[in-house]
């Protein structure tokens, strides 16, 4: 006897929403925040997570399971055993290695690539027709990697990019002027991390955009001020590092707030890693760079054709170059 009774004359139901499942691999500090982020906002119906780490995976997912009398209900399964990932919508890679002391970036990016090479396969077989969200660090070669050694169209491949540094340089800008970061349109671009680029007039506040704002009222002080802020936006990530030694919450949300974007269709724009050749002049081979995107169900719907200054196109195309370089480096 089954534990509910159905009412008399129940009708099947007519058309099952649509199940949404997402993958997350690598179930670290960056891969349990933007879980638990997807559990919170009720992003899934199925999450599957995969790790090298056996106990470390299953721990993860019991601590997950016994959340469920305050989530929604969310089927949450975790394997060494990529079969799992089956029939994923979404899939999020952020399996990585430490990056050890006095390491160089293209060292760390050799070992994160011989691990894509055992990750990607796999969630392209149980997943054909995913998308395939990239947070590994270096994020934007890695994001090339992944695509590479997916055989996914390029609108099928993004990197989380410079969505992190951007919604850090929106917090910054925020608390500066005191108002509610989700009133400030800023837009960082380019390479993550170190060397992005600040579209200065992408910033508005309340729909007024800030340069020229600024330059009706003459104050000249506050483009330095931003400048400062672009600075701050580096200069934060090193601190958090230094002060909790990785950083999670806001890479968490911010990853899943492209989840969102993506799985239900919300074609909003986010500057997220995308193949951005012929793009801004920029030419010279395949390379991945967050550039102000619209997301929707199919991945990436189109790249916004915002005027950049001499300078900000300048920054890219050096940016395009560099990854170039590395990635003629690597053996895929
Ligand atoms: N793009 C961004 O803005 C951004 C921001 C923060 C962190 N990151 C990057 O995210 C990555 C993860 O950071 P973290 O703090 O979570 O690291 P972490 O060391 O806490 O977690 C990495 C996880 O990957 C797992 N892993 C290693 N090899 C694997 C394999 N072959 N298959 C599956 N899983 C494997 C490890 O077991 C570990 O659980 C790093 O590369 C970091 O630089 C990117
Ligand atoms: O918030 C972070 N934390 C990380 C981190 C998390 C766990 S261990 C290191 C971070 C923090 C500080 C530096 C740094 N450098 C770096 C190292 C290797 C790479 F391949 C790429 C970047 N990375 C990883 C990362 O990409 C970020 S965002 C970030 C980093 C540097 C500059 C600006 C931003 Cl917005």
């Amino acid at each position: 006897q089954a534990f509910f009774k159905p009412i008399q004359n129940a009708a099947p139901p007519s058309s099952t929403k649509r199940h949404t499942k997402i993958s997350v691999v690598g179930v670290g500090n960056v891969g349990m925040a933007i879980a638990q982020t997807i559990l919170t906002q009720d992003l899934a119906d199925e999450l599957a997570l995969v790790d090298a780490k056996a106990d470390k995976l299953r721990g993860e997912m019991l601590d997950l399971q016994h959340a469920a009398a305050f989530l929604p209900r969310t089927k949450i399964q975790a394997s060494l055993d990529y079969s799992i990932t089956s029939g994923s919508d979404l899939c999020i890679i952020t399996a990585g290695v430490r990056q050890n002391p006095g390491e160089t970036r293209l060292n760390l990016l050799e070992r994160n690539l011989a691990l894509f090479r055992n990750i990607v396969p796999p969630l392209v077989k149980y997943s054909p027709d995913s998308i395939l969200l990239v947070v590994s660090n270096p994020v934007d070669v890695l994001t090339y990697v992944a695509w590479k050694l997916s055989g996914f169209p390029p609108n099928r491949v993004i990197g989380s990019g410079t969505n992190l540094d951007s919604s850090r340089f929106r917090f910054l800008i925020a608390d500066h002027l005191d108002v509610n970061a989700q009133d400030v349109q800023a837009y960082i671009v380019g390479e993550h991390g170190d060397s992005s680029v600040a579209l200065w007039s992408s910033i508005s506040v309340g729909g007024v955009p800030v340069l020229s704002f600024l330059k009706r009222q003459q104050i000249a002080y506050e483009k330095e001020t931003l400048e400062n802020i672009h600075k701050e936006v580096v200069q934060s990530a090193y601190e958090v590092i230094n002060l909790k030694g990785y950083t999670s919450w806001a890479i968490g949300y911010s990853v899943a707030s492209l989840a969102r974007t993506i799985l239900r269709d919300q074609r909003r724009v986010h500057p997220v890693s995308v193949l951005a050749k012929g793009f801004y002049e920029i030419e010279g081979g395949d390379v991945f760079l967050s550039l102000p995107a619209q997301l929707g169900r199919s991945g990436v719907l189109g790249v916004t054709n915002v005027h950049l200054t001499d300078e900000e196109a300048g920054q890219l195309k050096d940016s395009a170059k560099t990854i170039l370089e590395v990635q003629s480096q690597l053996k895929i």
